[in-house]
């Protein structure tokens, strides 16, 4: 048994940068990670960093394809998708390199590879790689673990060849015709990747809309958007089984009790992430779960244990880098300064990074409606953004949620090219609670895509008028 001051179970997007600031205030750490493959997590290995890496090779091949619109041909567009794959390899190595490198320095941790999971409250038990135990014990102990894809059950789904979203990475060649299920982040921004990389498209997803959770005035246009380039969408579709016919799978799924079938090249499921709690042993210390099995614990991100902690995916999200990153600031703050930081309040920004994105921040206006909250909507067309004239890109909506007594700003969602930059925008705005009738008269710089939010909050005069809308605060 080896004594450390503290135990770190995985190298997720917290715990990484934890391990700096604990080492930094003195203490004796040891981080626990399945394998050097994973060290960094999902974000940097198989999720935020290889992905938008690839998207961004896709758009570059569709902005050459709708070149036309600005009267410029190419011909013979091709792509060496061996070197497309090689870009986006280079640039994960050079960030893990770089972590690695910064790891080393980290005085008093040590990294130790294999499976850990609890044996009690303050014992780790490190299975390694070579089938040899560790053990390590200490009074403080952070999960960073993370989450894993959730894999639906589908009839046969288990004896075919199909990829979840880290397999769909490592394609040598680009999928002829692509069978996505599940029309979420991964769905929609891999499927838009491979579409625009070449392949033929379908998504199928159960609920009624594409990203079911944001407001249908958003994600309805997106579809649009997304079906004039070449995808197709087959929602409220149940997946009932699938089958393996030579090269090619079949998926079979029914709507409305009708079944249909539909064949591809390839099949990718992506249909959320479950906890990793699981692999954990967390009964062994007494941690509570929740009914979906991820980690119990309080606006503190304790969890019912003292001295044990958990951030990240694992506690149940948001499922975001920067959340887990927002997770690990609290904790340094309280563990390591005394400080009260917590969860309550804090304003979550993400970013779909489809093309166009969706760019969010704060409340949706369903989030504001079932909060029941005095609100008002406003909203342009994309037509309006006169940066996106110029560009060729007048993809839409933008859309505001305010609040009608204060004047706040409570929520955006925004449909275009560069969507997670000007929610940005709006968030340093709620951040500084800064109201939104300075929008209309702010200065922003002409022409840029942000200067089109003095046209999107201009809409608060309209409101005014019609509905005597924030007479206090709007003259
Ligand atoms: C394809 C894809 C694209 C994404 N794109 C974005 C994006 O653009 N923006 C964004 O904000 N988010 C994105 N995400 C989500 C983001 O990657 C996650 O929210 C983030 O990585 C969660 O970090 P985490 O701290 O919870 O830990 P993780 O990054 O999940 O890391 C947890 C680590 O714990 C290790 N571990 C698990 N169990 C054990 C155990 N028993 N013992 C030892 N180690 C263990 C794992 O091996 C892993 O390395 C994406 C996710 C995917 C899959
Ligand atoms: N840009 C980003 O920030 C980004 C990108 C990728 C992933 N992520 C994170 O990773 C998480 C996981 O992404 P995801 O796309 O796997 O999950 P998701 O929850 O975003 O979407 C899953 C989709 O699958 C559908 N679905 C579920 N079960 C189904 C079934 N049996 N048949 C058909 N459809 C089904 C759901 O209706 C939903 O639309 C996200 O929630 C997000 O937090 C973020």
């Amino acid at each position: 048994m080896i004594k450390k001051d503290a135990i770190l179970i995985g190298s997720g997007q917290a715990n990484v940068p934890f391990a700096k600031k604990l080492s930094e205030a003195g203490w004796k750490i040891v981080m626990i990670e399945k394998s050097v493959e994973k060290l960094g997590g999902v974000c940097l290995n198989v999720g935020c960093t290889p992905t938008k890496t690839l998207i961004a090779s896709a758009k570059v091949m569709h902005d050459i394809k709708v070149a036309g619109k600005h009267g410029i041909s190419v011909s013979d567009l091709d792509i060496n998708f061996k070197k497309t794959q090689q870009r986006k390899d280079a640039i994960v190595e050079e960030g893990k390199k770089g972590m690695i490198k910064r790891m080393g320095e980290v005085k008093n941790l040590e990294i130790v590879y294999g499976k850990g999971s609890f044996k009690d409250k303050n014992t780790v038990i490190v299975k390694m790689e070579n089938g040899k135990e560790k053990e390590f014990s200490a009074p403080y102990i952070f999960i960073d673990a993370g989450a894993r894809p959730a894999i639906p059950k589908i009839k046969n789904l288990d004896k075919i060849k199909y990829y979840d979203s880290t397999g769909i990475l490592e394609l040598k060649e680009i999928p002829k015709k692509l069978i996505v299920v599940g029309g979420g982040y991964i769905g929609l921004e891999l499927g838009q990747m491979y579409s625009r990389f070449g392949s033929k498209v379908t998504i199928l997803d159960n609920s009624s809309t594409i990203m079911s959770h944001e407001d249908e005035d958003v994600t309805k246009p997106l579809q649009e958007i997304l079906e004039k380039e070449g995808m197709n969408f087959i929602l409220n579709s149940f997946v009932e089984k699938v089958s393996e016919n030579g090269k090619n799978v079949s998926v079979t799924y029914k709507i409305k009790g009708k079944e249909h079938s539909i064949t591809g090249s390839h099949l990718l499921v992506v249909t959320g992430r479950i906890s990793n709690a699981d692999t954990l042993n967390t009964k062994a210390a007494g941690i509570k779960l929740d009914e979906k099995g991820f980690i119990k614990v309080n606006s503190k991100l304790e969890t019912n244990v003292k001295n044990i902690f958990a951030m990240g995916d694992i506690n149940g999200g948001p499922q975001f880098t920067h959340i887990s990153y927002n997770d690990f600031v609290i904790m340094t703050e309280n563990i390591l300064h005394k400080g009260k930081r917590t969860t309550k309040g804090r304003i979550v920004p993400y970013t779909m990074f489809t093309d166009p994105q969706v760019g969010r921040v704060g409340l949706s206006e369903n989030q504001a409606k079932k909060q029941k909250l005095d609100y008002s909507v406003i909203k342009i067309a994309g037509e309006r953004i006169t940066r996106g004239k110029e560009t060729a890109q007048t993809q839409g909506p933008w859309k505001a949620v305010i609040d009608n007594k204060s004047g706040q700003i409570l929520g955006a969602s925004i449909v275009c090219t560069e969507g997670g930059e000007i929610a940005t925008v709006l968030q340093m705005a709620m951040l500084g609670k800064i109201p939104a009738d300075y929008f209309p008269t702010g200065i922003f710089a002409h022409p840029t895509y942000s200067e089109s939010l003095n046209t999107l909050f201009s809409q608060i005069y309209t409101l005014n008028k019609n509905k005597n809308f924030l007479k206090k605060t709007f003259k």
